[in-house]
């Protein structure tokens, strides 16, 4: 099938820029961020179905604030504004933002005005929504009815349908605006008509399509790690060019216990594709020794990855170049890389922002516009076994970035030890599913006064980090049931030597972020 035309989120700066495309495809329509700098012609290029202008930190009627090119709404192009987008909207189409001095942040009151007009018909008299703006649209633009208002915001929505065109001030994408899906999907079918057709199953179509277009005759390996993205990765490409895949599984010395075993056994009972295991421990562990700085780890840990790739792919394919090379690289991954539009680097995730300059494989990355739920969805469209599917996700560079400290062999094996307890208590207590990750973090610098078989101990703390969360854009953290916890605890203190605490982080995201590193 052809690419579906897209609702293009056009990015403005906006905190939740990613939070609107995926709720958009929740309602089972296509959609990609574009940035506000990109020419209209361009947008239109891409024959969207509708766009979606987002919200972001400047004030329209600033010096240099980020303006919408008129042009884009003499197209004739659906279009929905949001915070900013909805003020820029209401400023080009002859509306008025002022500085009211109203300023909401937080959750809100909304009353719909008359009869709410398309996006708030019939749904509470009070509405509670998500609001963060300090300037407000003070006079709708002609032929705008203005539908609903807050304490704050006197224009807080409107609507022109014989335009197709409508806009809100609150953001309807964050979980905290209640009916916020609710108006945003009658924004998508009954403003812009769209149908709700994009499905796990066109995605796959799609995506095999475009992988053959890619690749071609040519050979691919894949690196595939035993998390749920590179097992779905690895199956969408093996869809598409068969035989061409080999996938390389890198046992870099910074796995949990028992995973490299379930990877060469699993993996290839349920899928039947080739692969090849390389034992790298030494190679990592040795650029490794040392190094305490965060990034300089993952950076060292990306590099690693590419040179092993290089020296597995010249043995795969001994009749010439492997030019390819598949990862399972997810949305999170790129924007926490700073590789969103304007989003700053939080952390070099090893496949992308960790990636190094010298990089010769041309990347096939057919999940890089997703999110963890909905690559899911795709494995278990694809026929991936459940326990792979809903697997914990572990990040790439492994134990190295929850060792706080440098690392070396002994102080894996003494994390390795606390992670199992920590993994099987949990999946014993049947609460695998409530939590989306659950990381245990050794503290390999800092020591602690304890007294363990009546003498002194002077050990190592190990901090549990269990959170829950959508998609690792944002998480919470777990409220495990205390005698599981305590559970954890006691058997690490016992089993573990050089332990002799353990810690619970019971911090969200942000502030924090989920791995300590
Ligand atoms: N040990 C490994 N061997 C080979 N490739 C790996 C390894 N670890 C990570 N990768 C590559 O890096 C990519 C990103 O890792 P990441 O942990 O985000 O994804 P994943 O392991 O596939 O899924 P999950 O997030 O569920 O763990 C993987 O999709 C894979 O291509
Ligand atoms: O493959 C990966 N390579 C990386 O370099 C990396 N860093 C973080 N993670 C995982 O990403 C999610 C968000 O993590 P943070 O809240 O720590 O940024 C969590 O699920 C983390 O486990 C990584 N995965
Ligand atoms: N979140 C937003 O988009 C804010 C828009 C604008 N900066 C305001 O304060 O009103
Ligand atoms: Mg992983």
């Amino acid at each position: 099938m052809s690419t579906p035309r897209p609702v293009l989120v056009v990015d403005f700066g906006a905190q939740y820029a990613q939070l609107i495309a995926r709720r958009v495809r929740e309602a089972k329509v296509y959609s990609e961020i574009v940035p506000h700098s990109m020419p209209v012609a361009e947008m239109l290029a891409r024959d969207p179905a509708a766009i979606i202008l987002s919200g972001g930190p400047s004030s329209v009627y600033a010096p240099g604030a980020p303006q919408v090119d008129p042009k884009l709404f003499d197209a004739g192009v659906p279009i929905f504004g949001i915070c900013y987008g909805f003020q820029a909207m209401a400023q080009a189409l002859g509306g008025t933002v002022a500085h009211t001095g109203g300023r909401e942040f937080g959750g809100t009151a909304l009353s719909p005005t008359a009869d709410g007009g398309v996006l708030l018909r019939e749904l509470p008299a009070e509405l509670s929504v998500w609001m963060s703006h300090g300037d407000c649209v003070t006079e709708a633009p002609a032929g705008f009815a203005v539908t609903a208002a807050s304490a704050g915001a006197p224009v807080a929505a409107f609507e022109d349908l014989a335009g197709r065109r409508a806009g809100v001030q609150f953001h309807p994408e964050v979980g905290h605006t209640t009916h916020g899906q609710t108006m945003l999907t009658r924004f998508l079918y009954d403003v812009a008509g769209i149908e709700p057709t994009w499905t796990p199953s066109n995605i796959i179509d799609e995506q095999v399509a475009a992988i053959r277009a890619q690749v071609g005759e040519k050979e691919v390996i894949c690196g595939l790690s035993g998390g749920v993205d590179s097992a779905v990765a690895a199956a969408l490409v093996h869809r598409a060019v068969g035989d061409q895949l080999t996938c390389v599984f890198v046992d870099h010395g910074l796995l949990r216990s028992g995973e490299a075993e379930q990877v060469e056994q699993d993996y290839v009972a349920a899928t039947g594709i080739k692969l090849k295991v390389v034992d790298a421990a030494d190679r990592f562990l040795g650029a490794l020794a040392g190094v305490t700085d965060p990034e300089q780890k993952r950076k060292i840990i990306g590099r690693e990855f590419i040179r092993v790739f290089e020296a597995a792919a010249r043995e795969v394919a001994a009749a010439g170049d492997v030019e390819f090379l598949v990862q399972g690289t997810l949305y999170p991954d790129v924007v926490e890389s700073g590789g969103g539009t304007g989003t700053a680097n939080i952390k070099s995730h090893h496949n992308v922002g960790g990636l190094p300059d010298d990089l010769k494989f041309a990347l096939v990355e057919p999940l890089r516009t997703l999110f963890k739920d909905e690559v899911r969805a795709l494995g278990v469209e694809l026929g991936l076994p459940e326990e792979m599917v809903w697997r914990h996700p572990f990040p790439g560079p492994g134990l190295a970035i929850r060792i706080i400290g440098s690392v070396d062999r002994e102080r894996l094996d003494l994390l390795r030890a606390a992670d199992l307890i920590a993994r099987e208590e949990l999946t014993a207590s049947g609460l695998d599913r409530d939590v989306w990750q659950f990381p245990v973090v050794l503290l390999a610098d800092v020591r602690s006064v304890g007294v363990q078989g009546d003498g002194r101990s002077y050990g190592h703390p190990v901090v549990l980090r269990p959170v829950s969360s959508e998609d690792a854009m944002t998480a919470d953290w777990s409220r495990l049931p205390y005698d599981l916890i305590g559970r954890i605890s006691t058997r690490i203190t016992n089993e573990v030597p050089e332990v002799n605490r353990v810690v619970l982080d019971v911090t969200s995201k942000p502030p924090g972020t989920i791995e300590w590193e």
